[in-house]
């Protein structure tokens, strides 16, 4: 028998049971609540005359539609939407009522859910994760079987730690070879979504593996098991291994003491076997990517920098070249443009995908002895929690920023999508360290290009998309 991947150990150790349907009932080791899928949730375990089963698997944050200016010091009465206030003052309500560990708006630990709960300890290896929302992919960085959830499936797994699930297809994609300097792990990701597109990872959970991968930090892991989501696959994984133990040791939620050296242990098994088959292989050559800009509307519609934009006259598939044009037409781009001629309104550093500390230490080192460019409007940096906030004032990253014209921030999901006062305006032009560029995703009629962090800072303070390895040689010389 052909051996296990690390997605079958993952699925075998949590299934409670397999239906006759196919389906299957996995159990639940974490689950993360924020203050937009959940309050329906609880109310209706309410209605139920339910209460969440197992209440320390819950850790609670606001992030989504939390100001992050420095007014919202002044508590949730500073939030001036309705409804943004409303979702909040619920999920607090909610936590309170039955005594879920909730990091509230000021609380130094709040920040993005896929940010904190890593931080946290409270993502360990072997667990499976889930949230209500799309992008808990991220924690299969760890080697967890983690992914997103419906509102109605909170309220299952509250009430019964368990949750319906079919398994999926297993997928391999495997980056070997040298990253070249300057080129990152959202440019991994951005490069693999270029070639397989958005419904490339369909139905798989998607395994990244090889020689670049094992290279990457646990921040570069979870910005590409982040962006899994955007290639079509709801499950993203790295298998465990020593960086992601030395990254979880000595967390909160860590395990510790005899319970560590179990764990860790148990961990050893959390890879792919050597003789496991996938249902699907990708491969990429590492030392050819390079810096990747998306021009459209769709994170498929990717390019390296160096690259000009499709001319929709030259595509013979008619259904493509509908939607070039309708993407050209949105973007307010030319045919053949070149993606270095894209001049930013503004300019977004944060959001689930690069917000941890070395994303803002990445964009830092460009931003230093720089300026924002005059044409630019507003460029801000937002921390993917208070506690990575923290680390970076201790860095003296937020001076770099500020002394550069950027702002810096409270952490939040912020200009990633237009639930809160950071948005862009119709027509602007946003270099973005986020993960979707959708019509609107930043605000009505706003035009999100999606880069790293580096790159982001590199637009920034030139105005225009560059590569930014040109920025780095330069301050080198
Ligand atoms: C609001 C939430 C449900 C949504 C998601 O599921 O991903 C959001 O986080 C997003 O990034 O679009
Ligand atoms: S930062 Fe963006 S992608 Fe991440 S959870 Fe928030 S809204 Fe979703």
């Amino acid at each position: 028998m052909a051996g296990k991947t690390l997605y079958d150990k993952l699925w075998d150790a949590h299934e409670v049971k397999r239906r006759d349907d196919g389906s299957s009932l996995i159990y639940i080791d974490r689950h993360i609540i924020h203050e937009v899928t959940s309050p329906q949730a609880f109310e209706g375990l309410r209605l139920a005359s339910r209460k969440p089963w197992r209440i320390d698997t819950n850790i609670a944050t606001p992030d989504h539609n939390v100001p992050t200016t420095p007014e919202r010091k002044g508590g949730i009465e500073a939030i001036a939407d309705e409804v943004s206030r409303l979702q909040v003052q619920t999920l607090d309500e909610n936590c309170d009522e039955y005594g879920i560990v909730e990091f509230k708006m000021n609380d130094e630990r709040q920040g993005i859910v896929h940010v904190i709960s890593p931080e946290q300890g409270a993502t360990l290896p072997g667990m499976t994760v889930v949230c209500g929302d799309s992008h808990t992919s991220t924690h299969g960085a760890f080697g967890a079987l983690a992914h997103g959830i419906g509102t109605s499936e909170v309220e299952h797994v509250l009430a019964t730690q368990c949750l319906v699930a079919k398994k999926m297809k297993n997928m391999l994609v495997r980056v070997e070879g040298q990253l070249p300097a300057g080129v990152t792990a959202k440019d991994i990701v951005l490069a693999v979504i270029g070639k397989i597109g958005t419904a490339g990872g369909n139905g798989h959970a998607m395994e990244f593996a090889g020689s670049a991968i094992r290279e990457l930090s646990m921040e570069g892991r979870m910005t590409i098991c982040n962006m899994s989501i955007e290639a079509g696959a709801r499950v993203g994984l790295v298998a465990t291994d020593a960086t992601t133990i030395a990254y979880v040791e000595g967390r909160p939620y860590a395990p510790k003491g005899e319970q560590w050296k179990l764990a860790v242990e148990a961990w050893k098994d959390l890879v792919s076997d050597d003789d496991a088959v996938f249902d699907t292989v990708v491969e990429l050559d590492a030392s050819q990517i390079k810096p990747q800009v998306s021009w459209g509307t769709s994170p498929e519609m990717v390019l390296a920098v160096d690259q000009r934009v499709p001319d929709p006259a030259a595509e013979a598939d008619l259904i493509k070249r509908g939607s070039i044009e309708r993407a050209l037409k949105y973007m307010g781009l030319s045919a053949n443009q070149a993606i270095t001629d894209i001049r930013l309104d503004r300019v977004f550093i944060g959001s689930c995908t690069n917000s941890r500390i070395e994303d803002l230490r990445a964009a830092a080192e460009i931003a230093k002895g720089r300026k924002v460019a005059a044409s630019v409007k507003q460029a801000i940096v937002v921390p993917g929690s208070g506690l990575v906030k923290a680390q970076a004032e201790r860095e003296g990253l937020d001076k770099i920023f500020l002394e550069a014209g950027f702002e810096w921030r409270e952490p939040g999901c912020s200009m990633c999508l237009a639930m809160n006062p950071d948005r862009l305006e119709s027509g602007e032009h946003c270099a973005s360290t986020s993960n979707r560029n959708f019509e609107g995703r930043q605000g009505a009629g706003g035009r999100t290009h999606l880069v790293s962090p580096a790159m982001a800072a590199a637009a920034a303070v030139t105005g225009h998309f560059i590569d930014v390895r040109e920025l780095i040689q330069g301050s080198a010389a």
